[in-house]
């Protein structure tokens, strides 16, 4: 049996297996085979691929400060999207599946450079490899932001369409990381502790969690749930490759539905309504990119010099938000191992200048002088 009819066959368990206290455990184990499988199927050189057809690659260099993918089914404006935001000619027809490789193209704001990369529309099953459905999710899990095109005419099932198959592939959109201490030992057996009553695990969480960790064949380790966490985010933690990466929905096309149905999509979280054709919300599309992206831009000066605001350090978040770390990483390989304190004007001191550590928290358009 392949991956894929293996795939299929636990979720029709999952569909027919009912949710109550005493299956918890058997849904927690499917639950991870499932997860299981599905790695394999991203990971072709494991012999069982399943993407089939030609899977070469979009390669596309990364280029400016942040990368924004354009994700959505056929013809839902993404080429015409990527036309308007960044000037570069991206083919737009009425006909589906025009666009057949990545294009990128680069919006210039607020003083930085975002690579914007217009991508093949793609359908249910994606993530299996129907049309470049691959190819593309690949693309995807390599920006700081999906931008997920939709037509604001057609139906919003869509949506959840496109979700899930990103979900499959081990996206997480919008979520952080669940708070779970989790370490693998050699010895001791499992220890599972939790600092908050578990609601999302059933009766037995510990059962949960010790059907889960044999799937994976882990005999030794230690678990700690910190937050009110899902089995699902604490698979997530056991398989380690997960990409948890922003998501702005923009619905497109709203010259073409009513003023109600406008507002309806409108108030739908992490949501923007644009008219690519009319050039409606356009402004604020990019606006809500940019809030997004939460790029920080630090201004560095030397000492005595006046610091140089034409070109600033744009800084990407990582875990723990952008520090005088960050900046130092980015600026030199080396300034950090010389580096004693640094002085900080802008919004993220409580006064003007503030001589701080290298884990201070920058925020966007501070001005900062190194040692
Ligand atoms: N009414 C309306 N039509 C639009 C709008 N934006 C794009 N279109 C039309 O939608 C059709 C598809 O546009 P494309 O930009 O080619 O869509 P796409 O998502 O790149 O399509 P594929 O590359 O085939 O996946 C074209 O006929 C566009 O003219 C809009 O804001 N309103
Ligand atoms: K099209
Ligand atoms: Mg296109």
């Amino acid at each position: 049996m392949g991956i894929k009819e293996k795939i299929a066959e636990i979720q029709l368990e999952m569909a027919r297996t009912q949710k109550n206290k005493a299956t918890e455990g058997h849904l927690g184990m499917l639950k991870a085979k499932l997860a299981k499988l599905r790695t394999q199927l991203l990971n072709p050189e494991d012999g069982a691929g399943g993407g089939g057809g030609d899977d070469k690659g979009f390669e596309v260099v990364k280029y400016g400060d942040a990368r924004i993918a354009l994700i959505g089914f056929p013809s839902v404006g993404k080429s015409t999207a990527l036309s308007l935001l960044t000037g570069t000619e991206s083919e737009a027809a009425a006909y589906e599946f025009t666009t057949l490789t990545c294009i990128p193209g680069i919006i210039n704001y607020k003083g930085t450079k975002i690579q914007l990369l217009d991508l093949p529309g793609i359908i249910e099953g994606a993530a299996q490899g129907k049309g470049r459905g691959r190819q593309v999710i690949a693309v995807a899990k390599s920006a700081d932001l999906i931008l997920m095109m939709l037509d604001a005419t057609k139906p919003d099932a869509h949506k959840a369409i496109l979700e899930a198959e990103l979900e499959s592939t081990g996206i997480r959109l919008n979520k952080n990381p669940a708070d779970i201490y989790f370490k693998k030992k050699k010895t001791g057996g499992i220890k599972f502790n939790t600092m908050v009553p578990l609601t999302k695990m059933g009766e037995n969480p510990s059962d949960v969690v010790y059907r889960v960790l044999h799937e994976y064949k882990i005999h030794n380790c230690e678990v700690v749930f910190r937050e009110d966490a899902s089995i699902d985010d604490f698979i997530d933690l056991v398989e380690g490759n997960r990409r948890f990466i922003k998501c702005l929905y923009c619905y497109n096309k709203i010259d073409a539905i009513t003023m109600e149905e406008v507002d309806v999509l409108a108030k739908q979280p992490h949501s923007i309504v644009v008219s690519c054709h009319q050039n409606l919300n356009v402004d604020r599309l990019l606006a809500k990119m940019w809030e997004m992206l939460a790029l920080v831009r630090v201004y560095t000066r030397r000492r005595g010099e006046p610091p140089d605001l034409n070109e600033p350090s744009v800084l990407t978040h990582g875990r723990g938000g952008v520090t005088i770390k960050t900046l130092c990483s980015h600026l030199h390989r080396d300034m950090l191992k010389e580096f004693k304190y640094a002085l900080v004007w802008g919004q993220s001191c409580k006064h003007t200048p503030q001589r701080v550590g290298k884990d201070h928290e920058l925020m966007d358009e501070d001005v900062v002088q190194v040692g």
